[in-house]
């Protein structure tokens, strides 16, 4: 998907809404166990009760392959069912030297191989330019590199200074020249709202993924404050918040209404900051 593509959505739908599909068999409701695939129909059922309010989908490897074969199926299965029009990302956080990147591209990437094919996947910046360049030799396809995450745990390493700053933002300057701003997005925890505004001195145009609204305690009103741009700019995931707003037989539409929630304050931030 183009950027010109994923800013008509936003415009469109008056939203820049990701629901993560962070979905664990034991938390879906009960009844679904009876299907073949009770991972495919819960994600199949949020997909179609949510799809006119989110611009993005991002399922998470993690919640897939701990389930080994069963798990890739379902992934496989949730890949494929995805509009076409709206942002996949796959939440893979995956690094590594160039032919296993080549690698770790085909299975996300290449449908013929993989029977994957997501827009966009979420890639670790620690082992540099030669581990995310093969996820770029795919026409259209989008980088998302983690700069400053949501985890506690940020403090380690992405707070270290460099002596020219942290080293965050060292992550952000050097992959800004990999690749532009119609390929690169960096992830940016929404619990760190207040940074944002040095984030934009460095990735002025980028769109940054923000996860960790709602379950993680992140305010969507100082993310937009901070980090919203011309054209919107962000991508403010939120998956426990809307996939488990239920557990009932009724959990799709419990679902659709967090996510209209969400959507509703995300028009009023688009409409304050004149992007629609
Ligand atoms: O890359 C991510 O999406 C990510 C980066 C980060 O800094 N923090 C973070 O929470 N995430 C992911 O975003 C999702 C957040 O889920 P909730 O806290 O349930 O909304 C999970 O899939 C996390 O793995």
């Amino acid at each position: 998907m183009s950027r010109a593509q994923l800013i008509e959505q936003i415009k469109q739908k008056k939203s820049f809404l990701c629901a993560g599909l962070d979905t664990d068999i034991d938390k879906i409701p009960e009844f679904l166990l009876e299907y073949p695939d009770p991972v495919f129909e819960f994600n199949k059922r949020i997909i179609d009760a949510t799809k006119d309010l989110c611009i993005a989908y991002k399922p998470n490897a993690a919640f897939y392959e701990s389930r080994g074969l069963k798990g890739l199926q379902s992934l496989i299965s949730t890949a494929q069912y995805l509009p076409k029009d709206i942002l996949s990302i796959i939440d893979a956080k995956r690094g590594d030297i160039g032919n296993t990147s080549d690698n770790y591209a085909k299975a996300f990437f290449n449908e013929e191989t993989s029977g994957m094919s997501f827009d966009a996947i979420t890639v670790t910046p620690y082992m540099g330019n030669d581990s995310v360049t093969p996820y770029l030799k795919y026409e259209g396809k989008w980088v998302i590199i983690l700069a400053l995450t949501s985890s506690v745990g940020s403090q380690d390493f992405q707070y270290l200074n460099t002596g020219d700053g942290y080293l965050y933002e060292t992550v952000i300057q050097k992959a800004n020249t990999w690749a532009g701003a119609d390929r690169l997005m960096f992830v940016v925890g929404a619990t760190k709202s207040t940074e944002f505004t040095d984030i934009r001195k460095h990735a002025p145009d980028n769109f940054l993924l923000v996860p960790g609204i709602g379950a993680q305690g992140g305010s969507l009103e100082d993310v937009c404050k901070y980090g919203m741009t011309k054209d919107c700019g962000l991508i403010v995931n939120s998956s426990r918040g809307i996939i488990y707003a239920g557990n009932g037989e009724d959990f799709a539409d419990a679902a659709r209404a967090e996510a209209l929630k969400l959507q509703q304050q995300m028009q009023a931030e688009l409409e304050r900051a004149g992007v629609i």
